[in-house]
Formats: structure tokens, sequence, C-alpha cells
């Protein structure tokens, strides 16, 4: 078999652009810790098992915030909410720390990482294992807590574009 045969037949643009059809939640993932504070935007976010609870979060090593959270080793993931549009574009940037910080109310709960204000869901984590797989570290992360918002509408991320999905009426 020549070394050609093996050139995979699909190449980053071809696979973004399918990934583009699949619909994500769009979350924004915060820690704190010795390394500081940082967050980013993040859809490549799974839930594993719901024993122990765990989420994976996949995150490129080239980001800027990737050393903070390898040192951190914990993170809350923020499910942003119908609203949060600007929020998200922000911390997907390549805007400065502080700025992205100041754009929007946050608590705390168990680890210390920032807890998004309105949220649809917040789960704070302990990062257990990490997997590196080509330009991404897979971060499995135990949940330590939850914060539930029973009231906001939801946020998708499909074709490129920021979807509202409306909560049905009781
Ligand atoms: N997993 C990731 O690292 C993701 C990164 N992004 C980044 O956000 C920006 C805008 O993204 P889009 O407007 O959705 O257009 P896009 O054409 O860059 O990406 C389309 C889809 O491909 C996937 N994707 C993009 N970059 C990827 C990466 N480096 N590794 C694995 N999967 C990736 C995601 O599912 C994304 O929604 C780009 O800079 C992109 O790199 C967006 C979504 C996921
Ligand atoms: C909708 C959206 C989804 C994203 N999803 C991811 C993701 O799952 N993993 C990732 O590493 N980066 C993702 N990014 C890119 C990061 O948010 C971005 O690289 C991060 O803010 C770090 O940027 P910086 O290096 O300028 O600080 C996404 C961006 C957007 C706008």
């Amino acid at each position: 078999m020549s070394l050609d045969t093996l050139t995979p037949a699909v190449d980053k643009t071809a696979f973004r652009h399918a990934m583009s059809r699949l619909g994500a939640a769009v979350n924004i993932i915060t820690t704190e810790g010795p390394a500081g504070r940082a967050g980013f935007t993040a859809s490549a976010v799974c839930s594993v098992t719901d024993a122990p609870p765990t989420l994976l979060v996949c995150l490129n090593r080239s980001a800027s915030v990737y050393p903070v959270f390898r040192e951190n080793m914990q993170l809350c993931v923020n499910t942003l909410a119908a609203g949060h549009e600007a929020l998200s574009t922000l911390f997907g940037g390549k805007t400065p720390m502080a700025e992205r910080f100041v754009a929007a109310e946050w608590s705390t709960a168990v680890t210390g990482s920032p807890v998004l204000s309105g949220a649809v869901a917040s789960f704070d984590c302990r990062i257990t294992q990490i997997v590196s797989v080509g330009t991404h570290d897979t971060l499995f992360c135990e949940v330590l807590a939850v914060v539930r918002n029973d009231d906001s509408h939801g946020l998708a991320w499909f074709d490129r574009g920021y979807h509202p999905l409306m909560r049905q009426e009781a």
C-alpha cells in the first residue's frame, strides 16, 4: 500500500463544514485558582456518565486560556441562555480576560470557579483526567455541584449562528 492511500480524504474545511450542521449547546467554561481566572466559549461539551456525574470539555491547546485550566484543574461549565449571545462572542474571541468577566454577574459554588448568573445550568467540576487528541485536550470533569435555572430559554450554536430554544409553556 502506498503512503498516498493513507492520506485522509476529509480535510479540515470539509470536516468543519459538516460539523457546522450539528446543533450544540453553547457554554462559557470558567476557572479560578492558583493560576488565576480564565474563561472561554465552548460547544465541544458532552455528558459522559452519571456515576460519577462526569462531563467532557475539549480545549484547544493553543488557546490563551489553556495553561490556566491545566494548572487550576477545576472549572465550571456554564450553559448559556437565550440573551447570552454577545457574552458568548466576547468569551470566544481575542478579548483580554478582564474585559470578558466585567460583562456579566458571577458567583461561586464549590471550586471557586465563576458561576454565571442566568445560565440555564452550571456544573462546578474538578478535572480528573486529560486525554490529548490532535490539537485538543479532552478534559474529563467530575461534577461537584450544579446550579439550575428553570426560567431561562436555551441557546443553540447551529450553522455558525445562535438560535434561541424556547421552553414549552407548562
Ligand atoms: N471544538 C472547537 O475547538 C471549536 C472551535 N470553534 C472555533 O470558533 C470559531 C467559529 O466557529 P464556527 O463559526 O462554528 O465555524 P467553523 O467553520 O470554524 O467551525 C464549524 C464547526 O466545526 C467544528 N470545529 C471548529 N473548529 C474546530 C476545531 N479546531 N477542532 C474541532 N472541531 C472544530 C465545530 O463543531 C464548529 O461549530 C472558529 O475559530 C472555531 O475554530 C467553534 C466550535 C468548536
Ligand atoms: C460558538 C463557539 C464555540 C467554541 N467552542 C470551542 C470548543 O469547544 N473548544 C475550544 O477549544 N474552543 C472553542 N471555541 C474557541 C474559543 O472560545 C477561543 O479559542 C477561546 O476564547 C480562546 O481564545 P483566545 O486564545 O483568544 O483566548 C469556540 C468559539 C465559539 C465562538
